[in-house]
């Protein structure tokens, strides 16, 4: 992949050797761990950032236990990916259009790949079924509307424009009223040179009259780390900003770009990987990552892990709760496996012999529910956790405060605990499930 310079190929080439080592000792992973670093502060990752990163993989690699059936190569390899996933900010956040008119407000430097990227975005649109239409308020730079004209044209975007009107703020209101049965409105703004300040001074003009749903500063990829402070001055002056990064293609310093942007936690939702019009991709940490990577099939391997860990867990819950040593730790373990599972009661009622009381239990049990208790949880302190009878009326209070529920609430949550522990240990005592019958079939379902 020709993208960020040498960094796409330096990384792929350690992972390469790191898949073609004998062994994966604690000098091995250093090797690695150096190389990685060397690349990453090359591509003017910030160097902070490069040694936090660093440092995680590398007490990760050496302390983590593998997941069964993982090898420790995998797992180097899994850590590697996830430790840079969560650099980039972890999760894809693309467009969510669900209101109409979806007013999107594009900003951006001159020459940042604004205009280009409003082409891009428009195709990427229309490809997904929406049609939007364009309006240019750039009144400074006389060649806008006509580069905005004829990239329109060809895809057949609607765009209004008027290069004789100098007043931006006029333009903008004309253009809401031609186009307010629209599903997306893209507006266009000037340009600016280096100011930060004029840029959000222009947004905060054009915010009042458009009010966008989204807007969207684009940066130039090949200014490196210096990204973040653009991205940081437009998150702080806007609470719908997101961010698009141009010109990975080729650029040494995209990673510094995306690491800083990451860093301020604004959300990169697109990035622009060359001049042509379908040079232009939804941002997904983790796609990225693999391709970068150079790793196409780490998905598997991630699921492979997670699937097995996932397993362990189910182990050791399962056996908890059969032998009454059945904590909140427990229930909570039991609702993140519902939720890879699906409804708890269907889950629970597919497993033969645990009769009706615990299905009739869990069948009050909404999603809403548990997403409530997992809250609750979360108030609670570890020990309160493992040793649930702690939990007495000042601890409630505290917990009630501290998820932003009611006592009752609180209360209701322990309940649910108490008789769900006492319906697992009649059963265990029955001894229905011997031999890790039980567990075999929670594997099972896991998958
Ligand atoms: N290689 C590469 N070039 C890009 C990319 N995006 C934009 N460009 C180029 O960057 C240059 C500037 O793009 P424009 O879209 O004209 O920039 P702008 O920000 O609209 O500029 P103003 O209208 O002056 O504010 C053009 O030559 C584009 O072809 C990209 O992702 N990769």
């Amino acid at each position: 992949m020709a993208m960020l310079g040498n960094l796409g190929e330096n990384l792929t080439k350690t992972m390469k050797k790191l898949v073609g080592m004998s062994v994966i000792d604690k000098k091995t992973i250093k090797e690695v761990v150096k190389e990685i670093q060397r690349a990453l502060i090359q591509s003017d990752v910030n160097i902070a950032l490069v040694l936090d990163l660093s440092k995680k993989i590398e007490s990760r690699a050496l302390e983590e236990e593998p997941p069964k059936g993982i090898t420790p190569r995998e797992y180097v390899i899994t850590i590697i990916y996830e430790e840079m996933v969560n650099l980039l900010g972890g999760d894809a956040a693309g467009l969510d259009i669900d209101v109409k008119p979806y007013k999107i407000l594009f900003l951006g430097l001159q020459g940042s790949g604004k205009t280009t990227t409003i082409g891009k975005l428009c195709r990427y649109l229309q490809k997904k079924g929406f049609n939007p239409a364009v309006v240019c308020t750039d009144t400074w730079r006389p060649a806008a509307y006509e580069q905005l004209r004829q990239l329109t044209e060809e895809m057949q975007v609607p765009l209004y424009g008027d290069p004789d009107n100098k007043d931006a703020l006029d333009l903008a209101q004309k253009g809401l009223k031609e186009f307010k049965n629209r599903k997306v409105i893209i507006f266009d703004t000037a340009g600016r040179h280096k100011q930060e300040e004029d840029l959000i001074a222009e947004m905060d003009t054009l915010d009042d009259i458009i009010q966008p749903t989204e807007s969207i500063l684009v940066i130039d990829g090949t200014i490196g780390q210096q990204a973040g402070e653009q991205a940081k001055a437009f998150s702080q002056a806007t609470d719908v900003g997101s961010i698009i990064i141009t010109k990975l293609d080729g650029s040494a310093k995209g990673g510094g770009a995306m690491s800083a942007v990451a860093e301020t936690g604004a959300p990169i939702k697109f990035v622009g990987t060359g001049e042509r019009i379908d040079d232009f991709e939804l941002f997904d940490p983790e796609r990225f990552i693999s391709r970068l990577l150079g790793m196409g099939d780490i998905q598997s391997l991630i699921e492979k892990a997670e699937d097995n860990i996932d397993e362990d867990m189910a182990e050791k819950t399962m056996k908890n709760m059969m032998s009454g040593k059945f904590t909140l730790v427990d229930m909570k373990n039991q609702f993140e496996m519902m939720n890879s599972m699906g409804p708890m009661q269907q889950v629970l009622s597919m497993i033969p012999g645990l009769g009706n009381k615990v299905s009739k239990e869990a069948s009050k049990m909404t999603e809403d529910k548990i997403e409530g208790y997992k809250i609750i949880m979360s108030s609670m302190t570890q020990k309160e956790m493992e040793n649930p009878k702690l939990i007495k009326q000042s601890r409630i209070k505290r917990i009630a405060m501290g998820s932003g529920v009611e006592e009752a609430e609180v209360r209701d949550l322990l309940k649910y605990y108490n008789n769900t522990k006492k319906t697992m240990k009649g059963i265990g005592k029955r001894g229905r499930f011997g031999n890790g019958s039980m567990n075999r079939m929670m594997g099972h379902f896991m998958k």
